[in-house]
């Protein structure tokens, strides 16, 4: 049997990118064909590592060329990647840039942030962490770096600050430069060259995604990161309650607003009901039930997931390792889903983004 590279390339191109709604070949993820007699091999380059339809597109891919060549082939297809971006983030290195938010304090935020990072690290991309909530930065604890001091260098007349790197991701806290026994008032513009100086003088390096954990409300850090960082989009973290629901709401038409104009790649509902790790059936919804989820239906955003109350998320905080590091936990799986329904909504943006700049070069 004969197989040409056309032939596959033909093949292919009827397979769909479900999310990107255009097929592989015209979205040019098909790469190293390589034909040697009935054996086949090609890469699929997804546009992340945390893609939530590779199973779904690897199969589609075998089907393809069974159907439309011969089932005879015998297909060695490479799942890959390369993070996609749609505009320069301000950042050098830097592809994308993930806000965290919420309207109302402690409702989860900070959990949310930390194992949003590690989980899309764990998937395969590289990442980033910026604690830039003044009020009460949690990386410190949740990473086990209390008293951690990154090394700053002096180059050019320019201060350079390392991030520290711990399980595989980068960070950089506002709590590293603060002593936390002596709570120091912040004043605005104080605040906002504190944390543009976590994004510009620090070396990332290169990163797939950079996570940013923003204060709780919507005040002056979420206007100078707005403003001075082009944030790819913004997670919302809420809890079930009607009065987390209505600042929750508050915090996205912030971000809706004309002049920060954030795109909103979702909602997570955290401490949706309450499990006992003995009867792990068991669901108490002690807060409301399914009021994230009604929330992203009314103001038409993705719903990415609920996460239930349960003693071992925040035991593994306060012990400064995150749930999502502790494999086979359920939890760890409940963020591994969330972060792949962010990936995949930064991945969903980009390429509107990049369909929106061929509309304006014709
Ligand atoms: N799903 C959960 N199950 C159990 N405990 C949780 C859960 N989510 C968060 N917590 C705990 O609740 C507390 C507050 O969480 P966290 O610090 O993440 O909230 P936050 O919204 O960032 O707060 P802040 O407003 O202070 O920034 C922490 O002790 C955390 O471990």
């Amino acid at each position: 049997m004969i197989i040409t590279k056309e032939q596959v390339l033909q093949a292919l191109s009827n397979v769909e990118e479900p999310d990107l709604k255009k097929d592989l070949v015209t979205l040019n993820m098909i790469q190293d064909i390589h034909i040697d007699g009935n054996r086949l091999s090609f890469s699929v380059v997804l546009t992340t590592p945390a893609c939530p339809l590779k199973a779904l597109i690897e199969n589609a891919c075998r089907n393809a060329i069974a159907y439309f060549i011969a089932k005879e082939v015998e297909v060695n297809i490479n799942m890959t990647s390369r993070v996609t971006t749609q505009k320069n983030t301000g950042v050098p290195g830097v592809k994308n840039i993930i806000a965290v938010a919420s309207g109302k304090g402690g409702v989860g935020k900070s959990t949310v942030a930390a194992n949003l990072a590690l989980g899309l690290s764990k998937l395969g991309a590289k990442v980033g962490l910026i604690d830039a909530d003044i009020y009460g930065p949690s990386v410190p604890i949740m990473f086990d770096l209390e008293g951690a001091r990154p090394m700053a260098t002096q180059e050019n007349g320019k201060t350079r600050i390392e991030p520290i790197e711990k399980y595989g991701i980068k960070l950089l806290s506002i709590g590293f430069f603060t002593d936390p026994n002596q709570p120091v008032p912040w004043r605005g513009p104080m605040v906002s060259t504190a944390v543009k100086q976590l994004f510009n003088d620090a070396d990332w390096g290169d990163l797939d995604y950079l996570v940013v954990d923003l204060p709780p409300g919507t005040g002056d850090i979420h206007i100078t990161v707005t403003q001075t960082f082009p944030i790819t989009g913004a997670v919302i973290v809420t809890t079930p309650q009607n009065v987390a629901l209505a600042d929750a709401k508050k915090g996205i038409g912030m971000f809706m607003m004309n002049a920060i104009n954030v795109p909103i790649l979702g909602i997570v509902e955290n401490m949706a009901y309450f499990t006992p790790a003995e009867l792990p059936e068991n669901k108490y919804h002690i807060f409301g039930q399914d009021g994230g989820k009604k929330l992203a239906e009314q103001l038409d955003v993705p719903f990415l997931g609920e996460i239930p109350l349960v003693r071992s998320i925040s035991e593994s905080g306060d012990a400064g390792k995150p749930v999502v590091l502790q494999d086979g936990n359920p939890m760890a799986a409940a963020f591994i889903e969330m972060a792949k329904l962010v990936a995949q909504q930064v991945s969903i943006y980009n390429a509107r983004a990049i369909v929106d700049t061929n509309v304006v070069n014709n």
